[in-house]
C-alpha cells in the first residue's frame, strides 16, 4: 500500500497534519504539509494566519499551487490546508495527476461541523472567518467545502468523535 501518493483533504482542524505524520510513521514514506512549505518559503511572516490576512486569498492559493508543485516524491503523504478544496487550480492539478497515475489517492477527512468549530475557535477567530458572525459563516463554509471535498475524494474517512489514533487506524484500514 505504500507505493502511492496520498493527498489529505478536510476542513481546518479535521486532523490532516497530524494524520500525515502518523501515516508517515506507519507507512515509512515521507510526509509534507503545504502550509509548512508556504511558511518556510516566506519567513518574513510569523505564521500562516498573518500572511493570509496580509496578502489575501488569491495570493495564498497561488502559494498552495507552488508548494504542491515543489514536491516531486511519487510516494509520499501530502497534507493540504483547509481551504484547498476551494482552490480550483490546486484541485485540477491533483485530479490531472490522478488521471495520469491512479497511484494518487485523495482522502477526505469528514468531521462533524460543531466539533470542528469548537476546535477552531479555541485559538481565536481565523482570518478566513468573518469576525461579526463566525458561527454562521463557518456553517456555510463547512457545507460548501465539505461538498467539494466529498466530490473530489477517492476515499472518505468518517472521523466522527474518534480520537487521532482511531482516525489514523480507520484510514490505514481503507487504503
Ligand atoms: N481526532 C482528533 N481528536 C481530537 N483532536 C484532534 C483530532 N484531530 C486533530 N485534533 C487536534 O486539532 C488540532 C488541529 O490538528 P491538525 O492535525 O493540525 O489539523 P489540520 O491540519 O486539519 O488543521 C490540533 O490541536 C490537534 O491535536
Ligand atoms: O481553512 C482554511 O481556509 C485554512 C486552513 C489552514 O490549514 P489547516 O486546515 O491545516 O489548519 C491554512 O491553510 C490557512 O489558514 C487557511
Ligand atoms: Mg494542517
Amino acid at each position: 500500500m505504500q507505493n502511492k501518493r496520498y493527498i489529505l483533504l478536510g476542513l481546518k482542524h479535521s486532523g490532516k497534519t497530524s494524520l500525515a505524520q502518523g501515516m508517515s510513521r506507519q507507512l515509512g514514506i515521507p510526509w509534507f504539509d503545504l502550509d509548512h512549505r508556504i511558511a518556510s518559503s516566506h519567513p518574513q511572516y510569523p505564521d500562516i494566519r498573518s500572511m493570509y490576512r496580509e496578502r489575501g486569498l488569491a495570493w495564498f492559493q497561488e502559494q498552495e499551487c507552488i508548494a504542491y508543485d515543489s514536491i516531486s516524491d511519487p510516494h509520499c503523504i501530502i497534507a493540504c490546508g483547509g481551504g484547498a478544496m476551494e482552490n480550483p487550480s490546486l484541485m485540477e492539478r491533483i485530479a490531472a495527476e490522478r488521471d495520469e497515475s491512479p497511484k494518487t489517492l485523495r482522502i477526505f477527512i469528514d468531521s462533524p461541523e460543531e466539533l470542528l468549530f469548537t476546535r477552531i475557535i479555541k485559538h481565536g477567530i481565523p482570518p478566513f472567518l468573518s469576525s461579526d458572525a463566525p458561527r454562521e459563516h463557518f456553517r456555510s463554509l463547512y457545507v460548501r467545502r465539505r461538498n467539494m471535498g466529498l466530490e473530489h475524494a477517492d476515499v472518505v474517512i468518517s472521523a466522527g468523535e474518534l480520537d487521532k489514533e482511531e482516525v489514523l487506524q480507520q484510514l490505514l484500514d481503507r487504503i
